[in-house]
Protein backbone atom coordinates (compact mmCIF):
# COMPACT_ATOMS: atom_id res chain seq x y z
CA UNK A 1 0.00 0.00 0.00
CA UNK A 2 1.28 3.43 -0.66
CA UNK A 3 2.65 5.81 1.88
CA UNK A 4 1.52 8.74 -0.12
CA UNK A 5 0.06 11.68 1.79
CA UNK A 6 -0.47 13.62 -1.12
CA UNK A 7 -1.28 12.47 -4.71
CA UNK A 8 -0.06 15.58 -6.15
CA UNK A 9 2.54 17.96 -4.96
CA UNK A 10 3.73 20.93 -6.52
CA UNK A 11 7.04 22.71 -5.36
CA UNK A 12 7.89 26.31 -6.45
CA UNK A 13 11.02 27.54 -5.86
CA UNK A 14 13.52 24.87 -5.78
CA UNK A 15 16.86 26.15 -3.32
CA UNK A 16 18.07 24.47 -0.42
CA UNK A 17 14.39 24.41 1.50
CA UNK A 18 12.73 23.24 -1.72
CA UNK A 19 14.86 20.71 -2.40
CA UNK A 20 15.53 19.13 0.39
CA UNK A 21 11.48 19.13 0.61
CA UNK A 22 11.50 17.39 -2.53
CA UNK A 23 14.27 14.65 -1.49
CA UNK A 24 12.31 13.78 1.78
CA UNK A 25 9.13 13.88 -0.19
CA UNK A 26 11.02 11.11 -2.32
CA UNK A 27 13.27 9.38 0.28
CA UNK A 28 9.74 8.60 2.08
CA UNK A 29 7.32 8.27 -0.51
CA UNK A 30 5.07 11.17 0.93
CA UNK A 31 3.64 12.05 -2.82
CA UNK A 32 2.91 9.69 -5.49
CA UNK A 33 4.13 12.39 -8.30
CA UNK A 34 5.95 16.02 -7.93
CA UNK A 35 6.45 19.02 -9.83
CA UNK A 36 8.89 21.69 -9.63
CA UNK A 37 8.73 24.91 -10.78
CA UNK A 38 10.74 27.81 -10.57
CA UNK A 39 11.31 30.72 -12.53
CA UNK A 40 15.06 30.16 -13.86
CA UNK A 41 15.56 27.66 -16.42
CA UNK A 42 19.36 27.13 -15.00
CA UNK A 43 17.88 26.35 -12.01
CA UNK A 44 15.51 24.26 -13.56
CA UNK A 45 17.45 22.04 -15.34
CA UNK A 46 19.72 21.40 -12.34
CA UNK A 47 16.67 19.97 -10.72
CA UNK A 48 16.34 17.65 -13.33
CA UNK A 49 19.47 16.36 -13.29
CA UNK A 50 19.38 15.98 -9.79
CA UNK A 51 16.04 13.82 -10.33
CA UNK A 52 14.00 16.07 -8.10
CA UNK A 53 11.23 15.45 -9.06
CA UNK A 54 8.76 14.03 -11.83
CA UNK A 55 7.86 16.92 -13.98
CA UNK A 56 8.96 20.40 -14.76
CA UNK A 57 7.80 23.97 -15.15
CA UNK A 58 9.18 27.64 -15.56
CA UNK A 59 5.48 28.22 -15.50
CA UNK A 60 4.06 28.17 -12.16
CA UNK A 61 0.60 28.90 -13.31
CA UNK A 62 0.86 25.58 -15.39
CA UNK A 63 2.44 23.60 -12.65
CA UNK A 64 -0.02 23.85 -9.99
CA UNK A 65 -3.06 22.67 -12.20
CA UNK A 66 -3.26 19.06 -10.68
CA UNK A 67 -1.57 20.46 -7.09
CA UNK A 68 -3.43 18.72 -4.47
CA UNK A 69 -1.10 20.12 -2.08
CA UNK A 70 1.42 23.71 -3.30
CA UNK A 71 5.08 24.76 -1.15
CA UNK A 72 6.50 28.35 -2.27
CA UNK A 73 9.93 28.02 -1.56
CA UNK A 74 11.01 31.49 -2.34
CA UNK A 75 12.33 34.61 -0.82
CA UNK A 76 9.68 36.27 1.40
CA UNK A 77 9.44 39.03 -1.69
CA UNK A 78 8.50 36.93 -4.17
CA UNK A 79 5.39 35.37 -2.73
CA UNK A 80 2.89 38.05 -3.56
CA UNK A 81 4.35 37.58 -7.30
CA UNK A 82 3.99 34.12 -6.99
CA UNK A 83 0.58 34.17 -5.07
CA UNK A 84 -1.17 36.37 -8.28
CA UNK A 85 0.40 33.97 -10.75
CA UNK A 86 -1.09 30.75 -9.37
CA UNK A 87 -3.82 31.71 -7.85
CA UNK A 88 -6.44 31.34 -10.83
CA UNK A 89 -4.86 28.21 -11.57
CA UNK A 90 -5.70 26.28 -8.02
CA UNK A 91 -7.75 23.03 -8.10
CA UNK A 92 -10.73 22.81 -5.47
CA UNK A 93 -9.72 21.50 -2.26
CA UNK A 94 -5.70 22.51 -2.88
CA UNK A 95 -3.61 23.36 0.29
CA UNK A 96 -1.54 26.27 -0.30
CA UNK A 97 2.14 26.94 2.18
CA UNK A 98 4.92 28.37 2.50
CA UNK A 99 8.47 28.40 4.11
CA UNK A 100 9.04 31.85 4.45
CA UNK A 101 11.14 33.48 7.35
CA UNK A 102 9.07 36.20 8.06
CA UNK A 103 4.91 35.71 7.93
CA UNK A 104 2.58 38.37 8.39
CA UNK A 105 4.15 40.00 5.25
CA UNK A 106 4.07 36.58 3.81
CA UNK A 107 0.12 35.95 4.47
CA UNK A 108 -0.59 40.03 3.49
CA UNK A 109 0.89 39.28 0.25
CA UNK A 110 -0.39 35.23 -0.71
CA UNK A 111 -4.13 35.35 1.07
CA UNK A 112 -5.69 37.76 -1.42
CA UNK A 113 -4.72 35.92 -4.15
CA UNK A 114 -6.11 32.56 -2.42
CA UNK A 115 -9.69 31.72 -4.17
CA UNK A 116 -11.74 30.76 -1.36
CA UNK A 117 -11.94 26.66 -2.79
CA UNK A 118 -8.19 26.04 -1.57
CA UNK A 119 -6.48 26.17 2.07
CA UNK A 120 -4.23 28.86 2.56
CA UNK A 121 -2.11 27.72 5.58
CA UNK A 122 1.38 30.15 5.84
CA UNK A 123 4.77 28.15 7.43
CA UNK A 124 8.01 27.81 8.59
CA UNK A 125 10.07 25.39 8.88
CA UNK A 126 12.71 26.25 11.45
CA UNK A 127 15.73 24.41 9.78
CA UNK A 128 18.50 25.54 7.15
CA UNK A 129 22.21 26.00 6.53
CA UNK A 130 23.91 29.12 5.18
CA UNK A 131 23.86 27.27 1.54
CA UNK A 132 21.41 27.76 -1.22
CA UNK A 133 19.87 26.04 -4.62
CA UNK A 134 19.01 22.76 -5.25
CA UNK A 135 22.51 20.55 -4.94
CA UNK A 136 22.67 22.49 -1.24
CA UNK A 137 19.51 20.80 -0.24
CA UNK A 138 19.44 17.63 1.94
CA UNK A 139 16.56 14.96 3.01
CA UNK A 140 17.45 14.93 7.03
CA UNK A 141 17.09 19.26 7.24
CA UNK A 142 13.75 18.55 8.85
CA UNK A 143 14.81 15.84 11.18
CA UNK A 144 13.66 17.15 14.95
CA UNK A 145 13.19 20.62 13.88
CA UNK A 146 10.16 22.81 14.55
CA UNK A 147 7.90 23.42 11.77
CA UNK A 148 5.31 26.80 13.11
CA UNK A 149 2.09 27.28 11.24
CA UNK A 150 0.25 30.23 11.28
CA UNK A 151 -3.32 29.90 9.86
CA UNK A 152 -5.82 32.62 9.73
CA UNK A 153 -8.64 32.26 12.16
CA UNK A 154 -11.08 30.04 10.84
CA UNK A 155 -8.53 27.63 8.37
CA UNK A 156 -10.35 24.60 7.65
CA UNK A 157 -8.87 22.10 10.58
CA UNK A 158 -8.88 19.14 8.39
CA UNK A 159 -6.92 20.91 6.09
CA UNK A 160 -4.57 22.08 8.92
CA UNK A 161 -4.16 18.66 10.54
CA UNK A 162 -3.39 17.60 6.69
CA UNK A 163 -0.19 19.99 6.71
CA UNK A 164 0.36 19.06 10.57
CA UNK A 165 0.98 15.34 9.30
CA UNK A 166 3.08 16.13 6.17
CA UNK A 167 5.60 18.12 8.50
CA UNK A 168 5.74 15.69 11.07
CA UNK A 169 6.02 12.93 8.16
CA UNK A 170 8.84 14.98 6.66
CA UNK A 171 10.35 14.70 10.44
CA UNK A 172 9.54 18.09 11.82
CA UNK A 173 7.88 19.27 15.48
CA UNK A 174 4.75 20.97 14.44
CA UNK A 175 3.58 23.86 16.50
CA UNK A 176 1.09 26.58 16.09
CA UNK A 177 0.89 30.25 15.95
CA UNK A 178 -0.59 33.85 14.98
CA UNK A 179 1.53 35.67 12.18
CA UNK A 180 2.61 38.33 14.60
CA UNK A 181 3.69 36.53 17.28
CA UNK A 182 6.04 34.25 15.31
CA UNK A 183 7.92 37.57 13.41
CA UNK A 184 8.58 38.64 16.80
CA UNK A 185 9.60 35.41 18.30
CA UNK A 186 11.84 34.56 15.48
CA UNK A 187 13.09 38.41 14.75
CA UNK A 188 15.06 37.58 17.97
CA UNK A 189 16.27 34.12 17.70
CA UNK A 190 16.93 34.30 14.02
CA UNK A 191 16.83 37.53 12.08
CA UNK A 192 18.84 39.68 14.85
CA UNK A 193 21.62 36.79 15.30
CA UNK A 194 21.92 36.88 11.33
CA UNK A 195 22.21 40.84 11.05
CA UNK A 196 24.77 40.97 14.22
CA UNK A 197 26.81 38.78 11.91
CA UNK A 198 26.25 40.63 8.93
CA UNK A 199 27.70 43.29 10.84
CA UNK A 200 30.68 41.98 12.76
CA UNK A 201 31.89 40.58 9.56
CA UNK A 202 31.48 43.62 7.60
CA UNK A 203 32.99 45.91 10.45
CA UNK A 204 36.05 43.54 10.60
CA UNK A 205 36.35 43.84 6.42
CA UNK A 206 36.67 47.49 7.02
CA UNK A 207 39.56 46.95 10.06
CA UNK A 208 41.47 45.06 7.78
CA UNK A 209 42.55 47.82 5.70
CA UNK A 210 44.11 49.03 8.79
CA UNK A 211 45.53 45.63 10.72
CA UNK A 212 46.16 43.77 6.33
CA UNK A 213 45.77 39.91 6.70
CA UNK A 214 45.03 40.02 10.75
CA UNK A 215 41.67 39.30 10.79
CA UNK A 216 41.98 36.52 8.64
CA UNK A 217 45.13 35.16 10.12
CA UNK A 218 44.25 35.54 14.01
CA UNK A 219 40.30 34.43 13.46
CA UNK A 220 39.49 32.05 16.16
CA UNK A 221 36.46 30.02 16.01
CA UNK A 222 34.18 32.71 17.60
CA UNK A 223 35.03 35.02 14.54
CA UNK A 224 34.63 32.13 11.94
CA UNK A 225 30.69 31.19 13.72
CA UNK A 226 29.81 34.58 12.47
CA UNK A 227 31.32 34.21 8.93
CA UNK A 228 28.80 31.15 8.33
CA UNK A 229 26.13 33.01 9.08
CA UNK A 230 27.07 36.30 7.46
CA UNK A 231 27.84 33.80 4.16
CA UNK A 232 23.96 33.09 4.51
CA UNK A 233 21.76 34.00 0.84
CA UNK A 234 21.79 37.79 0.14
CA UNK A 235 18.82 38.02 -1.75
CA UNK A 236 16.56 35.74 0.93
CA UNK A 237 18.30 37.95 3.97
CA UNK A 238 17.43 41.07 2.49
CA UNK A 239 13.92 40.08 2.11
CA UNK A 240 13.70 39.14 5.38
CA UNK A 241 14.91 42.77 6.78
CA UNK A 242 12.58 44.14 4.52
CA UNK A 243 9.41 41.86 5.76
CA UNK A 244 9.87 41.82 9.18
CA UNK A 245 10.98 45.93 9.85
CA UNK A 246 9.09 46.65 12.76
CA UNK A 247 9.98 43.51 14.45
CA UNK A 248 13.70 43.50 13.87
CA UNK A 249 13.60 47.61 14.52
CA UNK A 250 11.88 46.99 17.72
CA UNK A 251 14.59 43.83 18.68
CA UNK A 252 17.52 46.19 17.96
CA UNK A 253 16.62 48.51 19.51
CA UNK A 254 16.02 46.44 22.86
CA UNK A 255 19.70 45.00 21.82
CA UNK A 256 21.22 48.32 21.51
CA UNK A 257 20.16 49.45 24.63
CA UNK A 258 21.97 45.89 26.61
CA UNK A 259 25.11 46.42 24.47
CA UNK A 260 25.67 50.13 25.65
CA UNK A 261 24.83 48.89 28.91
CA UNK A 262 27.41 46.16 28.47
CA UNK A 263 30.04 49.19 26.86
CA UNK A 264 29.55 51.21 30.42
CA UNK A 265 30.70 47.90 32.43
CA UNK A 266 33.52 47.19 30.20
CA UNK A 267 34.35 51.14 29.83
CA UNK A 268 33.65 51.40 33.95
CA UNK A 269 35.54 48.39 35.24
CA UNK A 270 32.50 46.92 36.69
CA UNK A 271 33.69 43.49 37.08
CA UNK A 272 30.34 42.57 38.64
CA UNK A 273 27.76 43.11 36.03
CA UNK A 274 30.11 41.29 33.46
CA UNK A 275 30.19 37.98 35.68
CA UNK A 276 26.47 38.68 35.98
CA UNK A 277 25.93 38.67 32.96
CA UNK A 278 28.34 35.71 31.52
CA UNK A 279 27.51 33.25 34.18
CA UNK A 280 23.53 34.17 33.29
CA UNK A 281 24.07 33.71 29.26
CA UNK A 282 26.74 30.33 30.02
CA UNK A 283 23.81 28.59 31.81
CA UNK A 284 21.45 29.44 28.94
CA UNK A 285 23.85 27.50 26.55
CA UNK A 286 24.21 24.68 29.35
CA UNK A 287 20.20 23.98 29.48
CA UNK A 288 19.49 24.44 25.75
CA UNK A 289 22.00 21.59 25.09
CA UNK A 290 21.23 19.20 28.14
CA UNK A 291 17.72 19.69 26.63
CA UNK A 292 19.17 18.64 23.04
CA UNK A 293 17.85 21.82 21.51
CA UNK A 294 21.59 22.69 20.29
CA UNK A 295 20.64 23.96 17.13
CA UNK A 296 23.85 24.12 15.72
CA UNK A 297 22.88 23.61 11.47
CA UNK A 298 22.70 19.96 11.06
CA UNK A 299 25.14 20.38 8.02
CA UNK A 300 27.79 22.45 9.68
CA UNK A 301 30.75 21.80 7.62
CA UNK A 302 29.48 19.98 4.56
CA UNK A 303 30.74 22.04 1.63
CA UNK A 304 27.89 21.35 -1.00
CA UNK A 305 28.18 23.48 -4.14
CA UNK A 306 26.78 26.96 -4.24
CA UNK A 307 24.51 26.50 -7.64
CA UNK A 308 21.77 29.29 -7.60
CA UNK A 309 24.07 32.81 -7.78
CA UNK A 310 21.70 34.80 -5.54
CA UNK A 311 20.66 38.08 -7.27
CA UNK A 312 22.14 36.35 -10.97
CA UNK A 313 20.08 37.48 -14.04
CA UNK A 314 17.71 34.38 -14.44
N1 LIG B 1 17.96 29.09 3.87
C1 LIG B 1 17.47 28.78 5.03
O1 LIG B 1 18.22 28.41 5.93
C2 LIG B 1 16.00 28.88 5.27
C3 LIG B 1 15.18 29.57 4.38
N2 LIG B 1 13.83 29.69 4.63
C4 LIG B 1 12.99 30.42 3.70
O2 LIG B 1 12.79 29.57 2.58
C5 LIG B 1 12.63 30.34 1.40
C6 LIG B 1 13.58 29.80 0.33
O3 LIG B 1 14.89 29.89 0.82
P1 LIG B 1 16.06 28.98 0.23
O4 LIG B 1 15.54 27.71 -0.28
O5 LIG B 1 17.12 29.00 1.24
O6 LIG B 1 16.51 29.90 -1.00
P2 LIG B 1 17.31 29.53 -2.32
O7 LIG B 1 17.93 30.79 -2.81
O8 LIG B 1 18.16 28.34 -2.11
O9 LIG B 1 16.12 29.14 -3.32
C7 LIG B 1 15.13 30.03 -3.72
C8 LIG B 1 14.50 29.51 -4.99
O10 LIG B 1 13.42 30.33 -5.38
C9 LIG B 1 13.49 30.57 -6.79
N3 LIG B 1 12.74 31.79 -7.06
C10 LIG B 1 13.05 33.06 -6.69
N4 LIG B 1 12.07 33.88 -7.08
C11 LIG B 1 11.12 33.12 -7.70
C12 LIG B 1 9.88 33.40 -8.32
N5 LIG B 1 9.40 34.65 -8.39
N6 LIG B 1 9.17 32.35 -8.85
C13 LIG B 1 9.64 31.08 -8.78
N7 LIG B 1 10.82 30.77 -8.20
C14 LIG B 1 11.54 31.78 -7.68
C15 LIG B 1 14.99 30.64 -7.08
O11 LIG B 1 15.27 30.41 -8.43
C16 LIG B 1 15.46 29.48 -6.17
O12 LIG B 1 15.31 28.25 -6.84
C17 LIG B 1 12.87 31.80 1.78
O13 LIG B 1 11.63 32.44 1.92
C18 LIG B 1 13.56 31.71 3.13
O14 LIG B 1 13.25 32.82 3.93
C19 LIG B 1 13.24 29.06 5.69
C20 LIG B 1 13.99 28.33 6.57
C21 LIG B 1 15.44 28.23 6.44
O1 LIG C 1 22.01 28.39 9.27
C1 LIG C 1 21.50 28.72 10.35
O2 LIG C 1 22.13 28.72 11.41
C2 LIG C 1 20.09 29.15 10.39
O3 LIG C 1 19.71 29.87 11.28
C3 LIG C 1 19.21 28.62 9.33
C4 LIG C 1 17.89 29.28 9.21
C5 LIG C 1 17.78 30.45 8.46
C6 LIG C 1 16.55 31.05 8.29
C7 LIG C 1 15.44 30.50 8.87
O4 LIG C 1 14.25 31.10 8.67
C8 LIG C 1 15.51 29.34 9.60
C9 LIG C 1 16.75 28.73 9.77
Amino acid sequence: MSKALFENITLIGIGLIGSSIARVVRAKGLADHVTIATRSAETLEQARTLGLGDAYFLSSAEAVANADLVIVSVPVGASEAVAREIGPHLKPGAIVTDVGSTKASVVKQMQPHMPDHVHFIAGHPIAGTEQSGPAAGFAELFDGRWCILTPSPGTDQQAIARLTGFWEACGSKVDQMDPEHHDLVLAIVSHLPHIIAYNIVGTADDLETVTESEVIKYSASGFRDFTRLAASDPVMWRDVCLHNKDAILEMLARFSEDLSSLQRAVRWGDGEQLLDLFTRTRGIRRSIVEAGQDTEAPNFGRNAPKTDVPGAPE
